[in-house]
């Protein structure tokens, strides 16, 4: 198991990442969602020990992981982080690529295990490309394989579907859910787009200015987020100020400035609606439309209605939103 206790790693003034405690289990997939500054790069490579803590404790199965003042190599050899910019030899061929990895390895089995890892990571047809042959998500695959083949306990990932079209992050999502089962590897990863964590994660968490502010199953941060930051980075949301809810027919107990998380499914169209207004935008995203409707001037709601719907801009809907879907947030927005 990797841990990290009270973690924090201080640039000058700048506090890039601020106590943050976590943990990851083999066969464990963990994604940490932030903006951009929100230290997640910082915190891969404290886990990695590639860079000194400035407080704090980075363990692997109970043994502190020693940061690079302390070794002469920097790094872990049970732990491999993947960088955004994959690091491939370029004058080699993907299969050689990973197979330089084995390199101390009798042929025989680095024969054995190259092969394994070239389906794994799904590289059958172009493993002997070389990497500027290559797409970005067959250089990302490649260098999957090339950090698992000496199968650590953890594999660290950077941004591993960021610049990646939809079908490449399929697989790499499919690769991924395959590795910790097969070979039970503790997988963490670092994302700004909750999307694929969200799909993938046993567990997330949120990273906000350095700090973990919320670390839970997927579900059960989509639906009851922290605060408005965590809300927002988990996908699309109506944040509601309590002063206008009774608007939506939802009478509460909370102050006017109390923030409501609503998500757009949660909101729905109907002929009986207790609410309603005028439909601002629609956006088709296939399979569903996000309908933007102004309630008042203050308060406009998003919702999801089926792209079989036809619903046009200027039309005057009837919305129902019941109180059970209303999560309030503790943090401040
Ligand atoms: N070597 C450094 N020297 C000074 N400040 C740094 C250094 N590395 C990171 N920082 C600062 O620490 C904060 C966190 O940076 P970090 O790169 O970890 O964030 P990030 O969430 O990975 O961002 P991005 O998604 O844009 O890559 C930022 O304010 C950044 O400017």
């Amino acid at each position: 198991m990797l841990e990290s206790l009270h973690l924090v790693k201080t640039f000058g003034d700048v506090t890039a990442v601020r106590d943050v405690s976590l943990g990851i289990k083999p066969g464990e997939v963990v994604g940490l969602i932030g903006a951009s500054g929100s230290g997640k790069s910082t915190l891969l490579n404290l886990l990695a020990g590639l860079l000194d803590v400035t407080s704090g404790t980075v363990k692997l199965n109970n043994e502190r992981v020693k940061g690079p003042a302390e070794q002469l190599v920097p790094g872990h050899p049970h732990i491999k982080l993947v960088h955004q910019e994959y690091q491939l030899m370029p004058n080699v061929s993907l299969r050689e690529n990973i197979a330089y990895a084995l390199r101390f390895y009798e042929k025989r089995y680095q024969e054995y295990r190259v092969e394994q890892l070239v389906q794994l990571c799904r590289l059958e047809a172009i493993q002997h490309r070389l990497p500027r042959q290559a797409s970005g998500g067959e250089k990302q695959r490649t260098a999957i394989a090339r950090a698992i083949a000496e199968k650590p306990a953890v594999l660290l990932l950077d941004e591993p579907f960021s610049h990646l079209d939809l079908p490449n992050r399929e697989l790499i999502r499919g690769m991924l859910l395959d590795l910790v089962r097969n070979e039970k590897t503790a997988c963490l990863f670092v994302t700004h787009d909750s999307t694929d964590a969200l799909s993938i994660s046993s567990r997330i968490g949120i990273l906000q200015d350095g700090q973990l502010v919320q670390m839970g199953v997927p579900m059960e941060i989509y639906r009851r987020p922290y605060n408005a930051y965590t809300a927002q980075m988990t996908g699309p949301v109506n944040l509601i100020r309590a002063k206008y809810l009774p608007l939506m027919g939802i009478i509460h107990a909370y102050p006017p400035n109390a923030l409501a998380c609503v998500r757009p499914e949660q909101i729905r169209l109907t002929d009986r609606g207790r609410f309603g207004g005028t439909v601002r935008n629609v956006f088709f995203k296939g399979a569903f439309m996000e309908v933007e409707v102004e309630i008042n001037r203050f308060v406009n709601l998003i919702f999801l209605a089926s792209s079989t719907e036809k619903i046009k801009v200027g039309q005057l809907v009837g919305l129902e939103l019941s109180p059970e879907s209303v999560h309030w947030m503790r943090g401040s927005a």
